[in-house]
């Protein structure tokens, strides 16, 4: 007979009558029908594998014990994708993807920097000869490469890298050296202890001039014996030059000295997508278990509700369940602009590269944040559980936390954003991503709360902020302040210009996929609600930057704090269904209390018993510390 499939009450309440097709969110979420079907064969064919499981949880090994473990499953990974039914490149795009490698590589990807940098590297800035030599090598495994910038003492500053590679034309060398102990590449992931060459970014100096940063092959350890090679730690000898800038002893400036900046660029785009999946991940995870949960009194003398009745905590979750949506549909439009614009750059053609460059550098520092801020929200929901080492949170946390500060930290990005925006306002020149600046709303200030209404607010805050920090900047200009520092008197009105910039481009984002996408109406009608709720969560959050460039009123406001309460409510019977669509099985999710089947409180109770301090009574240091204590009489 078979075995009856628990399913918690609540959740299986919550699961009948869904009025939208689950599939139709879960196939736009992948791309497509067949992208689903391609997406669970891989989950199939990697979470099927009993060697890719954890024999003890990882948060009980050591350090070095958790590097070997992450390391073997790592390399078991690779000769999967490898034998891919699907093909090498297409499965491991498809992983990355998916949130499948921290599935299965939970503490951390030994082999990550090797696909997500290295070989980018090669790809963007390798002359056709260096590819031919280094990237099927890449490919094959045959080398595992990192990318090496960051030094102790520079990681922001690139024009301020201390690794010097300099040219000797005698020997057509070029000799890398870290000149001191802050010039030492620090960070790189898998510099440590992996990988075998790393792209390194040095100051080139030729002829005794210092031509700035460019990217360097350098092979670190031994093939065979993986030793670092002689003088690795301060003295790299025979480094190659990635890129062809230098032509028989003459240094030939590129049509543009930052395309060396193209792999960060790259990784950008990327972490706008993983972030996204980590807060679908944490979004799943909080919504279940508020459904499973049941705690205090609503109705006196009623059954405990679920906590997920309380609006307190709808206003909680909801909004980051909608994000998920925003982020992906900005991170989608985000990759398109990356490969539209890396085509031209290819055929000579850069006019997309500010544009790209200060979109990436928006949307990364916008998703990562938010996420940053929603996963600890959703975890905060779910009280001590949340708290658990085994929930998830802390390991989602620290991923989207870490995409705060690494491929350019996100203060550092945002001035980087409100420099292209001046520059565009000032020059009303064209602009991708800027195109409303140049279309700014005309016509009466007044204010409409529809959906098109909410919109036009949106952009009159993006030009708006842009306006009053160049009022701000111009104003420091009649007091005679030298540019810089009226740039760095001016940082808080350029920060909050770029960000109601990328807030623009997203909510643009959601608001026009929903137009042009082919929709059935019971999903339009559910990703609509989610639509307005978001774009007015957001504007209730950062109220002040619409006020200062709009006629929003008080009454306006309570209008719209209405009507959020209103999408609360109207959205909170089909938060799981939507958690559902997101189609992430329990090993992706990897936490007791966001398990499909709801059964939160056994899962729990397994999960502490695999402690290692929970497999005696009594813990061998009660002898050798606490016993004496208790005998001592202090
Ligand atoms: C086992 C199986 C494995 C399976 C597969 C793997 C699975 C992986 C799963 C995970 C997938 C994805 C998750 C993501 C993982 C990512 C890991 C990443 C790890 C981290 C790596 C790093 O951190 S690398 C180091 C990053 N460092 C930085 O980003 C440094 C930041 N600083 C800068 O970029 C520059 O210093 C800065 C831009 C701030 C200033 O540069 P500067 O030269 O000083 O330039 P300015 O003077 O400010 O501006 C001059 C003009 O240049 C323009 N400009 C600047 N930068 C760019 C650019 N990048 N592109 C184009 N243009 C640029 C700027 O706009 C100015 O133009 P203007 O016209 O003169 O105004
Ligand atoms: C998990 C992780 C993985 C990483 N992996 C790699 C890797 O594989 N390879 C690699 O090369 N690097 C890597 N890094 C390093 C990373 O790229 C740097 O830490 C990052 O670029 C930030 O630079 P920083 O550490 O110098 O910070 P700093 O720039 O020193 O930041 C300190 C403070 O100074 C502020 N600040 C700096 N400049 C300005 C400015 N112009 N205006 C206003 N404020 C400013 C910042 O906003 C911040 O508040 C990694 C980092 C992390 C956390």
């Amino acid at each position: 007979m078979s075995k009856e499939i628990y399913e918690n009450p609540d959740l299986k309440k919550e699961r009948q009558n869904c009025p939208f097709n689950k599939e139709e969110i879960t196939h736009l979420l992948d791309g497509g029908k067949e992208k689903t079907i391609e997406r669970k064969q891989l989950e199939n064919y990697i979470l099927s594998d009993e060697q890719l499981k954890d024999a003890v949880p990882m948060e009980y090994l050591s350090h070095a014990d958790k590097y070997a473990e992450e390391l073997r499953k790592a390399c078991l990974l690779m000769h999967k994708l490898a034998d891919s039914p699907a093909g090498q490149v297409p499965t491991l795009r498809a992983l990355m993807g998916a949130g499948l490698g921290s599935a299965v590589l939970k503490e951390g990807n030994p082999l990550a920097l090797h696909y997500v940098m290295f070989i980018p590297a090669l790809m963007g800035q390798g002359t056709i000869d260096q590819q031919a030599k280094w990237l099927e090598k890449a490919y094959n495994l045959n080398m595992i490469g990192t990318y090496a910038q960051t030094e102790l003492g520079h990681g922001t500053f690139l024009r301020g890298l201390e690794t010097r590679a300099t040219y000797d034309p005698k020997t057509q060398e070029f000799i890398l050296e870290s000149p001191s102990l802050t010039a030492y590449k620090w960070w790189p992931g898998s510099l440590g202890k992996t990988a075998n060459y790393a792209v390194v970014m040095a100051q080139l100096y030729t002829k005794g001039k210092c031509e700035g940063t460019h990217p360097f092959m350098v092979q670190l350890r031994d093939e065979e014996t993986h030793e670092p090679l002689p003088g690795i730690v301060n003295m790299w000898l025979n480094p190659v030059c990635i890129s062809s800038y230098i032509h028989y002893g003459t240094y030939v400036k590129p049509t543009n000295s930052k395309l060396s900046y193209a792999t960060m660029v790259f990784v950008r785009v990327v972490v706008c997508q993983d972030v996204t999946t980590n807060l679908r991940k944490a979004v799943t995870i909080a919504t279940r278990y508020s459904c499973v949960r049941r705690q205090s009194e609503l109705k006196p003398g009623d059954r405990e509700p679920q906590v997920m009745d309380y609006q307190a905590q709808q206003n909680k979750l909801l909004p980051p369940l909608a994000a998920t949506f925003a982020f992906q549909l900005a991170a989608d439009h985000l990759w398109n602009l990356y490969h539209t614009a890396n085509n031209n750059i290819e055929q000579g053609d850069l006019e997309l590269l500010p544009d790209l460059h200060g979109l990436s550098c928006a949307l990364k520092a916008l998703c990562s944040s938010e996420a940053a801020n929603f996963v600890e929200v959703c975890r905060q929901s779910c009280g001590g559980h949340g708290y658990m080492s085994c929930s998830n949170f802390p390991r989602i946390y620290g991923q989207v936390t870490a995409a705060e500060t690494y491929e350019g930290e996100n203060t550092v990005l945002w001035l980087q954003v409100a420099r292209y925006l001046v520059k565009t306002r000032k020059e009303q020149s064209g602009g991708l991503s800027v195109k409303y600046l140049i279309g700014e709303e005309k016509g009466p200030k007044t204010v409409d709360t529809t959906l098109e209404g909410i919109v036009k607010l949106y952009r009159r805050a993006a030009v708006g902020l842009v306006d009053v920090a160049i009022a701000e900047l111009d104003k420091s200009g009649r007091k005679g302040e030298a540019p810089h520092d009226a740039w760095n008197h001016a940082a808080v009105y350029l920060i909050k210009a770029a960000q109601a910039h990328a807030r623009l481009f997203v909510v643009e984002s959601f608001v026009d996929s929903l137009k042009e996408g082919k929709l059935s109406a019971p999903v339009r009608t559910v990703l609509s609600q989610l639509c307005e709720l978001f774009i007015i969560y957001w504007l209730l959050e950062r109220s002040g930057d619409f006020f200062l460039c709009s006629n929003l009123t008080k009454q306006d406001l309570l209008l719209l704090n209405s009507k959020y309460v209103e999408l609360l409510a109207a959205i909170r019977p089909q938060a799981v269904n939507l958690v559902d669509s997101f189609d992430l099985r329990d090993e992706v999710l990897n936490s007791p209390l966001g398990c499909w089947d709801g059964n939160v409180y056994q899962r729990l109770f397994d999960e502490a018993a695999k402690s290692p301090l929970n497999q005696s009574n009594v813990h061998e240091s009660f002898h050798k510390y606490l016993k004496p204590l208790l005998k001592s009489n202090l």
